[in-house]
Parts: structure tokens; C-alpha cells; sequence
């Protein structure tokens, strides 16, 4: 057989000894490369590790998940976390979306003699998750009055320690006589958020749009089994003991529709009036009515009326128009108005039980039926 260079050398095995030094050449040479990147200024664009494991910790604390009122925080099963919703990152209406700018908010130009600022929100939608808490503040945005930050900015409740500034800065630039606004619909369920807002001030309009508990929490599910498909079903979640009929109220897909039980802890800081509950249904079935009481509610003229809205029968929900502009109606996108999986109707009647008595004391509190039941 004749002797080939090539195939031998293929068979040398190295040594520990040059493994050892391979190895600490790769070492040097990647800290070589990263202090040269550093050099050249690039480190600040690295995320601050810090601050980010910070802020997640903060965040898997009070996070999305509805804390039972007085309960610890870690007693919420979260599968419901919201934190890649394409919505909280401000959702444009379908055919606008091309349009919609990094800044995410509905200002115009400033005015060039600068009477234009960032103020904190005088409004703030603060509920419910799948409530509508999206379609209530595009349809507000029509309004000349209203400048809103389009994207959640989770302040209250993940993001409380960047500070009250770091706040003022996201809102866009208002005139005088203008309201700021914003949503973050996990405010309502979380246990800190009252308190905060009442010390940034007391004075600060609460809107919380809130649906039938059990249709919410099919909301709810069907986006996170969108975003994690391999979830258990709705019907082993929402039970602790199925055989039992004992509901899971640790579940936070349950936990957020007990209304009642959250509105108690905004009670303790805001009076009654200073919170308005929008109906999710009628936000649907009648968008301007719905709309004339969120804008008396604040305080400005009725300017978005019956004209600004066109059933789309396609999609079950009213779209957007403006008649203005003459344009044809602009539709919330896909991530509103999914399909509902089929739930076993004894489950949805199980919870519908469940929810009854919350749903009345929820209905004596606001002096509102609802028609849940
Ligand atoms: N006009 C219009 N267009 C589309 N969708 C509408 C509209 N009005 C209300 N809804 C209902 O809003 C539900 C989503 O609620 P939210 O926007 O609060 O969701 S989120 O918490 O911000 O993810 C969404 O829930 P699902 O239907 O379960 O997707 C809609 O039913």
C-alpha cells in the first residue's frame, strides 16, 4: 500500500497539551477582538446587563399576570405573559401600519414657538387585557385633543424603576388644553400600580375597559396558544380539580376577570368618579356611544361621532374612517379578533357560575349592569 501524506495526517489526533493551548489562543484572541470592539466605541450599543436583569426580575414580580388582591406575588401561574404581543408595542390600524412612525404616537409637528411639552398623561387606560383597551385608544386618537403614546409603555408596573422622567419622555410633545394618554391594560390587575399612579397624581382620569369575564379569558388564552401552540387545553388550565368543578383562581387567564376584586384596591387611592368603565361589547355594537361617554368622561367636545366609524361585516368589528379625509375604514390587525377555540360548553358554564357573584359586586360597585350574566 502506498503511503499517503494527506490520509495519515487526518488521522493525527492532538495532544491534551496543544488541545490546551488551542484553547487558550481562542480565549485570547476573542478578548483581543472584544477590547478592540470596545475601542472603537461599540460597547454602549451592548445592552446594560445590569440594568436589564433588573428590570426582568422586576418584571416577573408584578407581572401580567393578576396578583390576588393581599396575595404574594409569585402566586399568579402566568401563561398568559403578554410580553411579545405585538400589541403592546402599538399596534397600527391593517392598512396604516406603512405610515406609522418609530416615535409610535399621534403628535404633529410642535409648534415653532416651542408651547408645545411632554406632560405626564392626565388619562390613563388602565384595563382590562383583551378588554378592547386597542381598538378605545385608536378611536380616541382621531380626536385633535388627545396625543397617546401608541406603544404600552408598562411603566407602572415592569418599568417604575427607570423613573418618572424616563416616563415624561416616551409621552409625545402636547399643546395647552391638550390631554396626554396611554394604556397599559395590566395595570388594572397589578397589586403596586394604584399607589403609583396616585403619587404621580391624584388627580389622573382612569379608564378601564372591561368584557364578560369568561369570553376575556378565552381572549386571553387564544393569544397566548398563538404565540405557544403546545399549551395545555383552556379546560385543564382553568381547573385545579376538574372533578371538583374547583376553579383555578391562580390561573391569571381567571384571575383578571374578577373585577371586583381588583377595583377594591383602586378604590383605597381614586374616588369613583375619577374611573370610568367602558363596556367592551358595546365598544363593538356601538363604538360612538361608547365613545361619547369616554369623551364627556374627559372632558372634551364630541368630535368622534357615528361618522368616524363603518361595521366591517368580515371582520365583526366597526373600522375606522375619516370623513375628512375621505378615506376608506381602516380595521384593527390580526392580532384582534382571533378565533376562538370551541370550549366545552360545562366548562364555560362552570366559570360563568364562578364569575356571578363577582360580576354583581362588580355591577354594585360601578352602578353599572353589564349584561355578563
Ligand atoms: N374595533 C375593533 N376591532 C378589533 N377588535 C376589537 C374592536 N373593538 C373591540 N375589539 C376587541 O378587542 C379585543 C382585544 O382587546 P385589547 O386590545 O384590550 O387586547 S390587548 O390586551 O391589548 O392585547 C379583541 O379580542 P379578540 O376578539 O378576542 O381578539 C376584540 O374582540
Amino acid at each position: 500500500m502506498e503511503y499517503s501524506p494527506i490520509s495519515h495526517n487526518l488521522h493525527v489526533v492532538p495532544s491534551p497539551h496543544v488541545k490546551n493551548k488551542l484553547f487558550v489562543f481562542c480565549i485570547m484572541l476573542s478578548l483581543w477582538v472584544y477590547m478592540i470592539y470596545c475601542c472603537v466605541g461599540y460597547c454602549s450599543t451592548v445592552p446594560n446587563l445590569t440594568t436589564y436583569g433588573s428590570a426582568k426580575a422586576h418584571r416577573n414580580d408584578s407581572e401580567a399576570g393578576a396578583q390576588e388582591p393581599g396575595s404574594s406575588p409569585g402566586a399568579s401561574r402566568d401563561l398568559l405573559n403578554n410580553e411579545s404581543d405585538p400589541d403592546s408595542r402599538g399596534e397600527e390600524w391593517d392598512e396604516m401600519r406603512g405610515e406609522a412612525k418609530p416615535s409610535d404616537d399621534n403628535a404633529v409637528s410642535g409648534f415653532p414657538d416651542g408651547s408645545e411639552s411632554k406632560k405626564f398623561p392626565q388619562a390613563i387606560i388602565i384595563g382590562v387585557k383583551k378588554g378592547g383597551t386597542r381598538a378605545l385608544l385608536e378611536f380616541l386618537r382621531l380626536h385633535p385633543d388627545i396625543r397617546a403614546v401608541g406603544a404600552e409603555p408598562h411603566f407602572f408596573d415592569r418599568n417604575y424603576d427607570k423613573g418618572l422622567e424616563w416616563y415624561r419622555e416616551l409621552m409625545p410633545t402636547s399643546a395647552e388644553g391638550q390631554l396626554t394618554m396611554e394604556k397599559t391594560p395590566s395595570y388594572y390587575v397589578t397589586k403596586e400600580v394604584p399607589a403609583r399612579i396616585y403619587s404621580m397624581s391624584t388627580d389622573t382620569k382612569l379608564i378601564v375597559v372591561v368584557r364578560d369575564p369568561v369570553t376575556r379569558a378565552i381572549s386571553d388564552y387564544t393569544q397566548t396558544r398563538s404565540k405557544k401552540p403546545d399549551i395545555p387545553s383552556f379546560e385543564s388550565l382553568a381547573f385545579k380539580n376538574a372533578s371538583a368543578g374547583l376553579i383555578d383562581t391562580t390561573w391569571s387567564a381567571v384571575q383578571i376577570g374578577m373585577y371586583a376584586k381588583h377595583l377594591e384596591r383602586w378604590l383605597r387611592y381614586f374616588p369613583a368618579g375619577q374611573l370610568l368603565f367602558v363596556s367592551g361589547e358595546r365598544l363593538i355594537s356601538d363604538p360612538a356611544g361608547e365613545m361619547a361617554r369616554v369623551q364627556d368622561f374627559l372632558g372634551l367636545k364630541r368630535v368622534v361621532t357615528k361618522s368616524h366609524f363603518h361595521f366591517n361585516p368580515a371582520k365583526g368589528f366597526p373600522c375606522l374612517k375619516r370623513p375628512e379625509w375621505n378615506s376608506k375604514p381602516h380595521c384593527l390587525g390580526k392580532t384582534k379578533g382571533r378565533t376562538h377555540p370551541n370550549i366545552d360548553p360545562k366548562v364555560v358554564q362552570r366559570l360563568r357560575d364562578f364569575y356571578k357573584p363577582f360580576n354583581s359586586e362588580f355591577y354594585r360597585m360601578t352602578g353599572h349592569d353589564f349584561g355578563w350574566d
